[in-house]
Protein backbone atom coordinates (compact mmCIF):
# COMPACT_ATOMS: atom_id res chain seq x y z
CA UNK A 1 0.00 0.00 0.00
CA UNK A 2 1.12 3.65 -0.86
CA UNK A 3 1.31 5.46 2.33
CA UNK A 4 0.05 9.00 1.96
CA UNK A 5 0.96 12.01 4.33
CA UNK A 6 -2.16 12.55 5.92
CA UNK A 7 -4.20 15.53 5.15
CA UNK A 8 -5.17 18.63 7.63
CA UNK A 9 -7.69 20.74 5.55
CA UNK A 10 -7.59 24.22 7.16
CA UNK A 11 -10.85 26.39 7.00
CA UNK A 12 -8.83 29.55 6.37
CA UNK A 13 -5.61 31.35 5.30
CA UNK A 14 -2.45 28.94 5.99
CA UNK A 15 0.19 31.47 6.93
CA UNK A 16 4.14 29.72 6.46
CA UNK A 17 6.58 31.42 9.06
CA UNK A 18 6.38 32.63 12.54
CA UNK A 19 8.44 35.80 11.97
CA UNK A 20 6.87 39.72 12.83
CA UNK A 21 5.17 39.12 9.10
CA UNK A 22 3.59 35.96 9.87
CA UNK A 23 2.28 37.35 13.19
CA UNK A 24 1.05 40.81 11.77
CA UNK A 25 -1.26 39.23 9.08
CA UNK A 26 -2.68 36.46 11.60
CA UNK A 27 -3.66 39.49 13.72
CA UNK A 28 -4.93 41.37 11.30
CA UNK A 29 -6.93 38.52 10.04
CA UNK A 30 -8.18 37.72 13.33
CA UNK A 31 -9.55 41.16 14.06
CA UNK A 32 -11.61 40.52 10.69
CA UNK A 33 -12.59 37.26 12.11
CA UNK A 34 -10.72 35.20 9.53
CA UNK A 35 -8.90 32.08 11.69
CA UNK A 36 -5.52 31.13 10.47
CA UNK A 37 -3.17 29.06 10.88
CA UNK A 38 0.91 29.51 10.77
CA UNK A 39 3.30 26.77 10.23
CA UNK A 40 6.94 27.23 11.84
CA UNK A 41 9.85 25.53 11.64
CA UNK A 42 11.17 26.91 14.69
CA UNK A 43 9.86 26.16 18.04
CA UNK A 44 9.52 29.55 19.19
CA UNK A 45 7.68 33.00 17.71
CA UNK A 46 10.17 35.52 16.07
CA UNK A 47 13.32 33.24 16.05
CA UNK A 48 15.25 35.02 13.83
CA UNK A 49 15.04 37.57 16.79
CA UNK A 50 15.22 35.35 19.70
CA UNK A 51 17.79 32.58 18.53
CA UNK A 52 19.72 34.93 15.42
CA UNK A 53 20.58 38.18 16.10
CA UNK A 54 23.02 39.29 18.84
CA UNK A 55 22.63 40.27 22.07
CA UNK A 56 23.54 44.15 21.85
CA UNK A 57 20.98 44.88 19.12
CA UNK A 58 19.06 47.24 18.49
CA UNK A 59 16.63 48.64 16.20
CA UNK A 60 18.43 50.98 13.66
CA UNK A 61 14.51 52.53 12.60
CA UNK A 62 12.66 54.61 15.46
CA UNK A 63 10.18 52.39 17.17
CA UNK A 64 7.23 54.00 15.08
CA UNK A 65 8.35 52.67 12.22
CA UNK A 66 9.24 49.16 13.40
CA UNK A 67 5.40 48.37 15.29
CA UNK A 68 3.39 46.05 13.80
CA UNK A 69 -0.50 46.80 13.25
CA UNK A 70 -3.00 47.48 15.78
CA UNK A 71 -1.03 47.05 19.09
CA UNK A 72 1.67 50.33 19.60
CA UNK A 73 5.08 49.67 21.59
CA UNK A 74 4.51 50.43 25.43
CA UNK A 75 5.24 53.89 25.61
CA UNK A 76 7.80 53.52 28.26
CA UNK A 77 9.70 52.06 25.50
CA UNK A 78 12.96 54.25 24.13
CA UNK A 79 12.86 55.46 21.02
CA UNK A 80 15.26 53.18 19.71
CA UNK A 81 14.11 49.34 21.36
CA UNK A 82 16.85 46.71 22.13
CA UNK A 83 16.41 43.03 20.72
CA UNK A 84 14.84 42.07 23.98
CA UNK A 85 12.39 44.99 24.12
CA UNK A 86 11.46 44.28 20.90
CA UNK A 87 11.27 40.26 21.54
CA UNK A 88 9.27 40.79 24.64
CA UNK A 89 6.45 43.11 22.22
CA UNK A 90 6.23 40.32 19.60
CA UNK A 91 5.55 38.16 22.43
CA UNK A 92 2.75 40.73 23.73
CA UNK A 93 1.56 40.93 20.18
CA UNK A 94 0.72 37.06 19.74
CA UNK A 95 -0.94 36.47 23.33
CA UNK A 96 -3.27 39.79 22.51
CA UNK A 97 -4.37 38.15 19.64
CA UNK A 98 -4.41 34.80 20.90
CA UNK A 99 -2.14 33.82 17.57
CA UNK A 100 -0.91 30.03 18.44
CA UNK A 101 1.26 28.43 15.41
CA UNK A 102 2.11 25.14 15.17
CA UNK A 103 5.81 24.51 15.82
CA UNK A 104 8.44 22.26 14.36
CA UNK A 105 6.53 22.46 10.95
CA UNK A 106 9.11 23.03 8.18
CA UNK A 107 7.68 23.45 5.22
CA UNK A 108 9.08 21.68 2.55
CA UNK A 109 6.88 22.09 -0.50
CA UNK A 110 3.71 23.96 -1.30
CA UNK A 111 1.75 23.68 -4.32
CA UNK A 112 -1.60 24.59 -5.59
CA UNK A 113 -3.53 22.20 -6.94
CA UNK A 114 -6.00 23.37 -10.02
CA UNK A 115 -8.35 20.59 -9.81
CA UNK A 116 -9.54 21.40 -6.86
CA UNK A 117 -8.85 25.12 -6.46
CA UNK A 118 -6.64 24.53 -3.39
CA UNK A 119 -2.65 24.85 -2.12
CA UNK A 120 -1.27 21.68 -0.52
CA UNK A 121 1.35 22.22 1.58
CA UNK A 122 3.66 19.29 3.20
CA UNK A 123 5.55 19.65 6.38
CA UNK A 124 6.50 17.35 9.13
CA UNK A 125 4.90 14.03 6.96
CA UNK A 126 1.00 16.18 7.16
CA UNK A 127 -0.01 17.70 4.12
CA UNK A 128 -2.27 20.84 4.87
CA UNK A 129 -4.92 21.71 2.38
CA UNK A 130 -6.09 25.41 2.00
CA UNK A 131 -7.18 28.14 0.14
CA UNK A 132 -5.55 30.76 0.77
CA UNK A 133 -1.27 30.51 1.30
CA UNK A 134 0.48 33.23 3.14
CA UNK A 135 4.72 33.37 2.88
CA UNK A 136 5.73 35.03 5.67
CA UNK A 137 9.17 33.19 5.79
CA UNK A 138 10.81 36.36 5.29
CA UNK A 139 14.04 37.85 3.38
CA UNK A 140 16.54 36.54 5.84
CA UNK A 141 15.23 32.82 5.69
CA UNK A 142 18.90 31.61 5.37
CA UNK A 143 22.42 32.30 6.10
CA UNK A 144 24.24 33.58 3.31
CA UNK A 145 27.52 31.69 3.35
CA UNK A 146 30.18 32.28 0.16
CA UNK A 147 32.58 29.75 -0.32
CA UNK A 148 35.85 31.35 -0.35
CA UNK A 149 38.81 29.24 -1.84
CA UNK A 150 41.28 27.85 1.00
CA UNK A 151 37.81 27.95 3.29
CA UNK A 152 37.94 24.42 4.44
CA UNK A 153 42.12 24.86 5.17
CA UNK A 154 41.73 27.53 7.61
CA UNK A 155 41.99 25.71 11.36
CA UNK A 156 40.09 28.59 13.44
CA UNK A 157 36.60 29.21 13.99
CA UNK A 158 34.47 30.50 10.90
CA UNK A 159 30.93 32.11 12.39
CA UNK A 160 28.14 33.83 10.45
CA UNK A 161 26.67 36.87 12.19
CA UNK A 162 23.40 34.66 12.95
CA UNK A 163 25.80 32.75 15.11
CA UNK A 164 27.27 35.66 17.20
CA UNK A 165 25.93 36.40 20.47
CA UNK A 166 28.38 39.19 22.26
CA UNK A 167 31.90 40.39 21.75
CA UNK A 168 33.35 38.95 25.42
CA UNK A 169 34.03 35.83 23.63
CA UNK A 170 36.75 37.35 21.04
CA UNK A 171 38.92 39.24 24.20
CA UNK A 172 41.92 40.05 23.11
CA UNK A 173 41.70 38.16 19.46
CA UNK A 174 42.36 39.32 15.91
CA UNK A 175 38.98 39.05 14.38
CA UNK A 176 38.18 39.23 10.38
CA UNK A 177 34.87 40.42 9.89
CA UNK A 178 33.57 39.58 6.23
CA UNK A 179 31.08 42.20 5.00
CA UNK A 180 30.25 45.80 5.82
CA UNK A 181 26.21 46.01 5.77
CA UNK A 182 24.54 47.16 8.56
CA UNK A 183 25.28 43.35 10.47
CA UNK A 184 29.28 43.88 9.76
CA UNK A 185 29.49 47.54 10.72
CA UNK A 186 27.91 46.91 14.29
CA UNK A 187 29.36 43.43 14.96
CA UNK A 188 32.83 44.96 14.61
CA UNK A 189 31.41 47.94 16.75
CA UNK A 190 30.28 45.17 19.50
CA UNK A 191 33.52 43.30 19.07
CA UNK A 192 36.12 46.57 19.62
CA UNK A 193 33.70 47.74 23.09
CA UNK A 194 35.06 43.97 24.36
CA UNK A 195 37.99 44.59 23.58
CA UNK A 196 38.52 42.29 20.10
CA UNK A 197 40.41 44.19 17.46
CA UNK A 198 38.61 43.80 14.27
CA UNK A 199 39.06 43.83 10.30
CA UNK A 200 36.37 44.44 8.26
CA UNK A 201 36.52 43.66 4.51
CA UNK A 202 35.19 46.19 2.29
CA UNK A 203 35.41 44.43 -1.30
CA UNK A 204 32.56 47.33 -3.03
CA UNK A 205 31.18 50.30 -2.74
CA UNK A 206 28.44 51.27 0.20
CA UNK A 207 26.78 54.10 1.68
CA UNK A 208 26.80 54.97 5.09
CA UNK A 209 24.48 57.45 7.00
CA UNK A 210 24.36 58.92 9.74
CA UNK A 211 21.39 57.17 11.83
CA UNK A 212 20.23 61.19 12.99
CA UNK A 213 20.13 64.21 11.39
CA UNK A 214 20.14 66.79 13.72
CA UNK A 215 17.86 64.67 16.20
CA UNK A 216 15.89 63.64 13.90
CA UNK A 217 16.06 59.82 12.45
CA UNK A 218 18.02 59.96 8.87
CA UNK A 219 14.94 57.19 7.58
CA UNK A 220 12.13 59.14 9.04
CA UNK A 221 13.53 62.21 7.64
CA UNK A 222 13.88 60.27 4.16
CA UNK A 223 9.64 59.05 4.49
CA UNK A 224 8.80 62.46 5.07
CA UNK A 225 10.70 64.26 2.11
CA UNK A 226 9.85 61.44 -0.21
CA UNK A 227 5.85 62.67 0.42
CA UNK A 228 7.05 65.49 -1.69
CA UNK A 229 10.35 65.38 -3.43
CA UNK A 230 11.55 62.79 -6.06
CA UNK A 231 13.72 59.99 -4.29
CA UNK A 232 16.94 61.07 -6.14
CA UNK A 233 15.90 64.58 -4.73
CA UNK A 234 15.57 62.56 -1.30
CA UNK A 235 19.04 61.07 -2.09
CA UNK A 236 20.81 64.26 -2.70
CA UNK A 237 19.68 66.04 0.36
CA UNK A 238 20.95 62.25 2.41
CA UNK A 239 24.22 62.43 1.13
CA UNK A 240 24.82 66.40 1.52
CA UNK A 241 23.83 65.90 4.72
CA UNK A 242 26.31 62.44 5.12
CA UNK A 243 29.09 64.42 4.00
CA UNK A 244 28.47 67.13 6.90
CA UNK A 245 28.29 64.91 9.47
CA UNK A 246 30.39 61.88 8.41
CA UNK A 247 32.92 63.90 6.79
CA UNK A 248 34.81 62.15 3.17
CA UNK A 249 34.34 58.12 4.24
CA UNK A 250 36.35 57.57 0.44
CA UNK A 251 39.65 58.78 2.46
CA UNK A 252 38.99 55.84 5.25
CA UNK A 253 38.08 53.27 2.53
CA UNK A 254 34.66 53.25 2.44
CA UNK A 255 33.45 54.39 -1.39
CA UNK A 256 30.14 55.37 -2.07
CA UNK A 257 28.67 54.61 -5.20
CA UNK A 258 27.12 56.98 -7.98
CA UNK A 259 23.68 56.16 -7.09
CA UNK A 260 21.86 57.92 -3.75
CA UNK A 261 21.43 55.74 -1.12
CA UNK A 262 17.53 55.20 -1.29
CA UNK A 263 17.79 54.63 -5.15
CA UNK A 264 20.73 52.12 -4.62
CA UNK A 265 18.38 50.16 -2.28
CA UNK A 266 15.51 50.16 -4.47
CA UNK A 267 17.67 48.86 -7.07
CA UNK A 268 20.10 46.16 -5.46
CA UNK A 269 18.44 45.70 -2.26
CA UNK A 270 21.45 46.60 -0.59
CA UNK A 271 20.79 48.86 2.55
CA UNK A 272 22.16 51.79 3.71
CA UNK A 273 24.56 51.42 6.42
CA UNK A 274 22.66 53.63 9.79
CA UNK A 275 26.08 54.52 11.93
CA UNK A 276 25.73 53.77 15.13
CA UNK A 277 29.82 55.03 16.25
CA UNK A 278 31.38 52.32 13.84
CA UNK A 279 32.78 55.00 11.62
CA UNK A 280 34.58 56.68 14.44
CA UNK A 281 36.32 53.78 15.38
CA UNK A 282 37.50 53.33 11.89
CA UNK A 283 38.31 57.26 11.92
CA UNK A 284 40.44 56.11 14.95
CA UNK A 285 42.02 52.85 13.80
CA UNK A 286 40.13 50.52 16.31
CA UNK A 287 38.41 49.04 13.11
CA UNK A 288 40.30 48.11 10.25
CA UNK A 289 39.33 48.97 6.77
CA UNK A 290 40.77 45.71 4.72
CA UNK A 291 40.07 44.77 1.01
CA UNK A 292 37.78 41.19 -0.71
CA UNK A 293 39.79 37.78 0.34
CA UNK A 294 41.86 36.05 -2.45
CA UNK A 295 41.55 33.08 -0.49
CA UNK A 296 42.23 31.49 3.12
CA UNK A 297 45.14 30.16 4.37
CA UNK A 298 45.41 27.58 7.06
CA UNK A 299 45.61 30.71 9.46
CA UNK A 300 44.01 33.49 8.09
CA UNK A 301 43.58 35.00 4.30
CA UNK A 302 45.23 36.54 1.36
CA UNK A 303 43.43 40.13 0.47
CA UNK A 304 43.33 41.05 -3.27
CA UNK A 305 46.11 42.99 -3.20
CA UNK A 306 48.75 39.98 -1.99
CA UNK A 307 48.96 40.81 1.27
CA UNK A 308 48.37 38.28 3.88
CA UNK A 309 47.55 38.49 7.34
CA UNK A 310 46.62 35.67 9.91
CA UNK A 311 42.84 36.19 11.96
CA UNK A 312 42.22 33.85 15.56
CA UNK A 313 38.34 34.17 14.14
CA UNK A 314 36.56 35.00 10.61
CA UNK A 315 32.65 36.44 10.90
CA UNK A 316 30.44 36.07 8.03
CA UNK A 317 28.53 39.11 7.93
CA UNK A 318 27.78 38.45 4.34
CA UNK A 319 23.87 38.72 5.14
CA UNK A 320 21.08 36.31 4.26
CA UNK A 321 18.90 35.22 1.41
CA UNK A 322 14.66 34.40 0.86
CA UNK A 323 14.26 30.39 1.20
CA UNK A 324 11.14 30.41 -1.17
CA UNK A 325 12.84 28.90 -3.92
CA UNK A 326 13.59 25.83 -1.56
CA UNK A 327 9.79 24.83 -1.52
CA UNK A 328 7.21 26.97 -3.00
CA UNK A 329 6.46 25.13 -6.09
CA UNK A 330 5.00 28.37 -8.18
CA UNK A 331 6.58 30.58 -11.03
CA UNK A 332 4.72 33.19 -12.02
CA UNK A 333 4.77 35.13 -8.69
CA UNK A 334 8.04 34.08 -6.66
CA UNK A 335 11.10 34.79 -8.46
CA UNK A 336 13.03 31.73 -8.83
CA UNK A 337 16.48 33.19 -8.39
CA UNK A 338 15.71 35.63 -5.46
CA UNK A 339 13.20 33.98 -4.19
CA UNK A 340 11.05 37.44 -3.81
CA UNK A 341 7.79 38.43 -5.25
CA UNK A 342 8.66 39.37 -9.27
CA UNK A 343 6.61 42.89 -8.96
CA UNK A 344 7.87 45.30 -6.33
CA UNK A 345 6.21 47.32 -3.66
CA UNK A 346 3.44 48.23 -3.55
CA UNK A 347 2.58 45.28 -5.72
CA UNK A 348 4.47 42.59 -4.13
CA UNK A 349 1.94 41.33 -1.56
CA UNK A 350 -0.42 39.64 -4.25
CA UNK A 351 -0.12 36.49 -6.74
CA UNK A 352 -3.21 34.22 -8.39
CA UNK A 353 -4.84 31.58 -6.87
CA UNK A 354 -4.62 32.72 -3.34
CA UNK A 355 -1.21 33.29 -2.83
CA UNK A 356 0.14 35.68 -0.72
CA UNK A 357 3.68 37.49 0.57
CA UNK A 358 4.20 39.75 3.38
CA UNK A 359 7.07 40.70 4.30
CA UNK A 360 9.59 40.86 1.46
CA UNK A 361 9.30 44.65 0.50
CA UNK A 362 12.46 45.38 1.76
CA UNK A 363 11.21 48.52 3.44
CA UNK A 364 11.55 46.11 7.11
CA UNK A 365 8.59 46.44 9.14
CA UNK A 366 7.46 49.33 8.04
CA UNK A 367 6.57 47.08 4.62
CA UNK A 368 5.24 44.31 6.89
CA UNK A 369 2.73 46.31 8.18
CA UNK A 370 1.13 47.49 5.13
CA UNK A 371 1.10 44.41 3.32
CA UNK A 372 -0.44 42.30 6.55
CA UNK A 373 -3.42 44.91 6.40
CA UNK A 374 -4.34 44.78 2.51
CA UNK A 375 -3.89 41.07 2.72
CA UNK A 376 -6.37 40.46 5.51
CA UNK A 377 -8.89 43.07 3.32
CA UNK A 378 -8.19 41.34 0.06
CA UNK A 379 -8.97 37.56 1.72
CA UNK A 380 -11.63 38.71 4.66
CA UNK A 381 -13.73 40.11 1.67
CA UNK A 382 -13.51 36.37 0.07
CA UNK A 383 -14.10 34.68 3.23
CA UNK A 384 -17.39 36.25 4.08
CA UNK A 385 -18.67 36.05 0.49
CA UNK A 386 -17.90 31.89 1.16
CA UNK A 387 -18.89 31.30 4.25
CA UNK A 388 -22.49 32.92 3.15
CA UNK A 389 -22.57 29.58 1.74
CA UNK A 390 -22.04 27.55 4.51
CA UNK A 391 -25.63 26.80 5.78
CA UNK A 392 -26.39 25.04 2.37
CA UNK A 393 -23.61 22.81 2.56
CA UNK A 394 -24.97 19.35 4.24
CA UNK A 395 -23.54 15.69 4.61
CA UNK A 396 -19.91 15.04 6.13
CA UNK A 397 -19.86 19.17 6.02
CA UNK A 398 -21.82 19.82 9.26
CA UNK A 399 -19.02 19.42 11.80
CA UNK A 400 -16.85 21.35 9.51
CA UNK A 401 -19.59 24.23 9.57
CA UNK A 402 -19.96 24.18 13.38
CA UNK A 403 -16.33 24.32 13.37
CA UNK A 404 -15.94 27.24 11.40
CA UNK A 405 -19.09 29.22 13.11
CA UNK A 406 -16.57 29.27 16.20
CA UNK A 407 -14.01 30.57 14.84
CA UNK A 408 -15.28 33.42 12.92
CA UNK A 409 -16.47 33.75 16.55
CA UNK A 410 -13.07 34.78 17.13
CA UNK A 411 -11.43 31.34 19.41
CA UNK A 412 -8.48 31.30 17.60
CA UNK A 413 -6.85 29.17 20.30
CA UNK A 414 -9.19 26.44 19.29
CA UNK A 415 -7.32 26.02 16.25
CA UNK A 416 -4.94 23.49 17.39
CA UNK A 417 -6.87 21.44 18.66
CA UNK A 418 -9.40 21.49 16.16
CA UNK A 419 -6.40 21.03 13.63
CA UNK A 420 -5.63 17.99 15.69
CA UNK A 421 -8.60 16.39 15.58
CA UNK A 422 -8.80 16.94 11.80
CA UNK A 423 -5.40 14.64 11.70
CA UNK A 424 -7.10 11.54 13.19
CA UNK A 425 -10.44 11.50 10.23
CA UNK A 426 -9.66 10.55 6.85
CA UNK A 427 -13.36 10.66 5.69
CA UNK A 428 -13.71 14.50 6.32
CA UNK A 429 -11.86 15.32 3.00
CA UNK A 430 -15.27 15.67 1.23
CA UNK A 431 -15.42 19.34 2.38
CA UNK A 432 -11.99 20.08 0.13
CA UNK A 433 -14.52 19.89 -2.96
CA UNK A 434 -17.36 21.82 -0.93
CA UNK A 435 -14.90 24.92 -0.77
CA UNK A 436 -13.68 24.93 -4.09
CA UNK A 437 -13.74 27.95 -6.02
CA UNK A 438 -16.33 26.21 -7.90
CA UNK A 439 -18.50 25.85 -5.84
CA UNK A 440 -18.28 29.44 -5.40
CA UNK A 441 -18.40 31.85 -8.13
C1 LIG B 1 20.19 41.77 12.47
C2 LIG B 1 18.89 42.30 11.87
C3 LIG B 1 18.31 43.44 12.38
C4 LIG B 1 17.14 43.98 11.83
N1 LIG B 1 16.62 45.14 12.34
C5 LIG B 1 15.53 45.69 11.79
C6 LIG B 1 14.97 46.92 12.28
O1 LIG B 1 15.49 47.54 13.20
N2 LIG B 1 13.85 47.40 11.72
C7 LIG B 1 13.25 46.76 10.69
O2 LIG B 1 12.23 47.24 10.21
N3 LIG B 1 13.75 45.61 10.20
C8 LIG B 1 14.88 45.06 10.71
N4 LIG B 1 15.40 43.91 10.21
C9 LIG B 1 14.76 43.27 9.08
C10 LIG B 1 14.04 41.99 9.59
O3 LIG B 1 14.11 41.09 8.57
C11 LIG B 1 12.65 42.25 10.08
O4 LIG B 1 12.69 43.05 11.16
C12 LIG B 1 11.82 41.05 10.53
O5 LIG B 1 12.45 40.09 11.34
C13 LIG B 1 11.24 40.42 9.35
O6 LIG B 1 10.20 39.63 9.79
P1 LIG B 1 9.68 38.40 8.95
O7 LIG B 1 8.61 37.77 9.75
O8 LIG B 1 9.40 38.83 7.57
O9 LIG B 1 10.95 37.43 8.86
P2 LIG B 1 11.60 36.59 10.03
O10 LIG B 1 11.66 37.35 11.29
O11 LIG B 1 12.88 36.06 9.49
O12 LIG B 1 10.57 35.37 10.23
C14 LIG B 1 10.39 34.34 9.30
C15 LIG B 1 9.98 33.06 10.02
O13 LIG B 1 9.72 32.04 9.06
C16 LIG B 1 10.24 30.79 9.55
N5 LIG B 1 10.49 29.93 8.39
C17 LIG B 1 11.40 30.11 7.41
N6 LIG B 1 11.32 29.11 6.52
C18 LIG B 1 10.32 28.29 6.93
C19 LIG B 1 9.74 27.09 6.40
N7 LIG B 1 10.18 26.55 5.27
N8 LIG B 1 8.72 26.52 7.09
C20 LIG B 1 8.26 27.07 8.25
N9 LIG B 1 8.77 28.20 8.78
C21 LIG B 1 9.78 28.80 8.13
C22 LIG B 1 11.49 31.22 10.31
O14 LIG B 1 11.90 30.23 11.23
C23 LIG B 1 11.05 32.53 10.95
O15 LIG B 1 10.51 32.32 12.22
C24 LIG B 1 16.54 43.33 10.75
C25 LIG B 1 17.12 42.15 10.25
C26 LIG B 1 18.28 41.64 10.80
C27 LIG B 1 18.88 40.37 10.22
N1 LIG C 1 20.30 47.19 14.12
C1 LIG C 1 19.64 46.84 13.05
O1 LIG C 1 18.52 47.20 12.90
C2 LIG C 1 20.28 45.97 12.03
C3 LIG C 1 19.66 45.71 10.83
N2 LIG C 1 20.18 44.83 9.92
C4 LIG C 1 19.45 44.56 8.67
O2 LIG C 1 19.49 43.16 8.38
C5 LIG C 1 19.57 42.94 6.98
C6 LIG C 1 20.78 42.07 6.66
O3 LIG C 1 21.97 42.85 6.88
P1 LIG C 1 23.41 42.21 6.75
O4 LIG C 1 23.44 40.96 7.54
O5 LIG C 1 24.40 43.26 7.06
O6 LIG C 1 23.52 41.76 5.23
P2 LIG C 1 23.69 42.66 3.89
O7 LIG C 1 23.17 41.80 2.80
O8 LIG C 1 23.12 44.00 4.07
O9 LIG C 1 25.27 42.81 3.74
C7 LIG C 1 26.07 41.72 3.34
C8 LIG C 1 27.50 42.21 3.20
O10 LIG C 1 28.34 41.09 2.93
C9 LIG C 1 29.18 41.41 1.84
N3 LIG C 1 29.60 40.17 1.15
C10 LIG C 1 28.81 39.18 0.67
N4 LIG C 1 29.58 38.21 0.13
C11 LIG C 1 30.87 38.59 0.29
C12 LIG C 1 32.12 38.02 -0.06
N5 LIG C 1 32.22 36.85 -0.69
N6 LIG C 1 33.25 38.70 0.24
C13 LIG C 1 33.19 39.90 0.87
N7 LIG C 1 32.03 40.50 1.23
C14 LIG C 1 30.88 39.85 0.94
C15 LIG C 1 28.37 42.34 0.98
O11 LIG C 1 29.23 43.07 0.17
P3 LIG C 1 28.89 43.47 -1.35
O12 LIG C 1 28.07 44.70 -1.24
O13 LIG C 1 30.22 43.69 -1.93
O14 LIG C 1 28.17 42.30 -1.95
C16 LIG C 1 27.72 43.20 2.07
O15 LIG C 1 28.60 44.18 2.51
C17 LIG C 1 19.65 44.32 6.34
O16 LIG C 1 18.39 44.68 5.90
C18 LIG C 1 20.12 45.20 7.48
O17 LIG C 1 19.75 46.54 7.35
C19 LIG C 1 21.36 44.22 10.19
C20 LIG C 1 22.04 44.46 11.35
C21 LIG C 1 21.56 45.36 12.36
O1 LIG D 1 16.23 47.45 8.74
C1 LIG D 1 16.36 47.10 7.59
O2 LIG D 1 17.31 46.48 7.24
C2 LIG D 1 15.38 47.44 6.57
O3 LIG D 1 15.21 46.71 5.63
C3 LIG D 1 14.69 48.75 6.68
C4 LIG D 1 15.61 49.82 6.33
C5 LIG D 1 16.63 50.24 7.08
N1 LIG D 1 17.23 51.29 6.46
C6 LIG D 1 16.60 51.53 5.30
C7 LIG D 1 16.83 52.47 4.31
C8 LIG D 1 16.01 52.45 3.21
C9 LIG D 1 14.98 51.54 3.12
C10 LIG D 1 14.75 50.61 4.12
C11 LIG D 1 15.57 50.59 5.20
Amino acid sequence: MISKAKQVWVPGPLIVGAGPSGLAVAACLESKGVPSIILEKDLCIASSWKLRMYERLKLHLPKQFCELPHLPFPKEFPTYPTREQFISYIDSYAKAFCIEPLFGMSVESAAYDAGIGFWKVQANGLEFISRWLIVATGENAEAFRPEITGMPDYTEVILHTCEYKKGDDFRGKKVLVVGCGNSGMEVCLDLCNNGAQPSMVVRDKLHILPREILGISTFGLSMFLMRWLPMKHVDSFLLLCARLLLGDTEKFGLKRPKIGPLQFKMMSGKTPVLDVGTLAKIKNGEIKVVPGINHFTSKGVEFTDGRQEDFDAVILATGYRSNVPSWLKEEDFFDQRDGYPKTQFPNSWKGKNGLYAVGFTRRGLLGTSLEARWIAEDIATQWSSETRHLPSLGGSAASIKAQVYQWTGGMSDKVKEIVMNALSTDDERLPIQLWGPRDFP
